[in-house]
């Protein structure tokens, strides 16, 4: 009999854990979701092979379970889940972006069914399982947050499950994942919304300022186009980390605003140095801190056929584009096309081709 995988919340994470699952192991995968139409998309794109028709006897009869539902639901579920049977030998899962309290709420279900937090740390701004993929959590990291009483067997039993992800694993404590994430995801995503806020207030003043808003603004706000419920809930696991950032940041805005005041020439020009050394000092094409998405930027000139001669050219080589969007960044002129690929590698070859014919693209 085939080894059952129950995948709880059918969603772009959900979904990529099932085909990195799926990729790896021949198993029966059953989907639980409350929302019907995610559920049903996700039996219909061969995601999962069936629709769990009660949660209670799904989780009964699982040998792996993954939660991968917005933070707050997956404590709501362990709560559920107390009064649950689970199949001996069975290991749950969860990959949610904090980890103390989901980890602490699950200890309470220690007697029942061995728990091992985990995050995979690559995601995207778009929701929903007709988003996932089975590259996602390629080169990124995986980070588990054991109890420092488990099973190093269980450990590895639950690596070996998802060596499909091709993610890199790593471990460490909730706590100290959520001081990183903290830091270098939830924090920076409070900014980003905040940027997007300022603009739009900017707007009442100028209605140009959102037709101009391009390059820089958005690359720097994308990830504002998350699903808000799940940020939330992330925001309220993480409020200790959060609130020490926002009283650091303060500080950091007072001093930019006193550099600025004194019309500190040096000490502005080494502000911005200092950061561009850091950043290019990051881990380069690691998912994670970096798009989850393989995207060229290709410039591409006002003349008819610009389009079907950059896909052309992407065709004769034998290259997969997996999205293609016209940014018009410029007024009345084509600006730039932003191609998605599968890969690093498709993307590098992509880059070249396009290089051959004299198209100027960039990442
Ligand atoms: N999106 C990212 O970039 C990213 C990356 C890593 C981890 N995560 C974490 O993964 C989890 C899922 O995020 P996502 O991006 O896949 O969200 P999503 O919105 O794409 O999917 C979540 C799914 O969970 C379902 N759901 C909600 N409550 C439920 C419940 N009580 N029972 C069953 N199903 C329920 C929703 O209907 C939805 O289909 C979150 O905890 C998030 O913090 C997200
Ligand atoms: O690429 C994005 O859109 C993301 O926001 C992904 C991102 C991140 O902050 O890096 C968001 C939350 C997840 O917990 C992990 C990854």
């Amino acid at each position: 009999m085939k080894r059952e995988v129950l995948i709880i919340g059918l969603g772009l994470i959900g979904g990529s854990i099932a085909l990195g699952i799926r990729k790896e192991h021949d198993v029966r995968m059953v989907g639980f979701d409350i929302n019907d139409e995610q559920m049903r998309m996700a039996v219909s794109l061969g995601i999962v092979d069936e629709k769990a028709t009660s949660l209670r006897e799904a989780v009964q009869s699982a040998d792996l379970i993954v939660l991968s539902v917005p933070v707050a639901a997956s404590e709501r579920l362990l709560d559920e889940m107390k009064a649950f049977t689970f199949k001996p030998g069975a290991i749950m899962t969860d990959v949610g972006s904090t980890k103390q309290q989901i980890c602490e709420k699950a200890t309470e279900l220690s007697d029942k069914v061995v728990f091992v937090g985990g995050h995979p740390m690559a995601g995207s701004h778009k929701s929903g399982v007709s988003a996932a993929k089975v590259h996602l959590f390629e080169n990124a990291f995986y980070v588990f947050t054991p109890s420092s009483e488990l099973a190093p067997e269980v450990m590895s039993t639950l690596k070996d499950w998802l060596k499909g992800t091709r993610a890199t694993f790593l471990e460490m404590t909730a706590s100290e994942h959520d001081e990183i994430t903290g830091a270098i995801s939830h924090f920076p995503h409070i900014i980003a919304a905040s940027l997007v806020h300022h603009v739009e207030s900017e707007e009442n003043r100028d209605t140009n300022v959102t037709r101009l808003a391009a390059g820089g603004f958005r690359d720097i706000t994308r990830i504002a186009s998350s699903s808000p419920e799940m940020w939330r809930d992330i925001l309220l696991h993480n409020q200790p980390s959060l609130l020490r950032l926002l009283d650091e940041w303060d500080r950091e805005m007072q001093h930019v605003r006193t550099l600025l005041e004194t019309k500190d020439r040096d000490g502005i020009f080494d502000y911005f140095q200092r950061a561009k050394d850091f950043r290019e000092k990051l881990p380069e094409r690691k998912k994670g801190a970096i798009p989850a998405f393989y995207d060229l930027f290709v410039d591409v000139p006002d003349h008819p056929g610009a389009i079907s001669d950059v896909t052309g050219i992407l065709a004769d080589a034998k290259i997969s584009l997996t999205n293609i969007r016209i940014l018009e960044t410029r007024e009345d002129i084509m600006g730039v096309l932003r191609l998605s690929f599968r890969s690093e590698e498709d993307r590098e070859q992509a880059k070249e081709q396009l290089g051959y014919h004299t198209f100027e693209s960039y990442i």
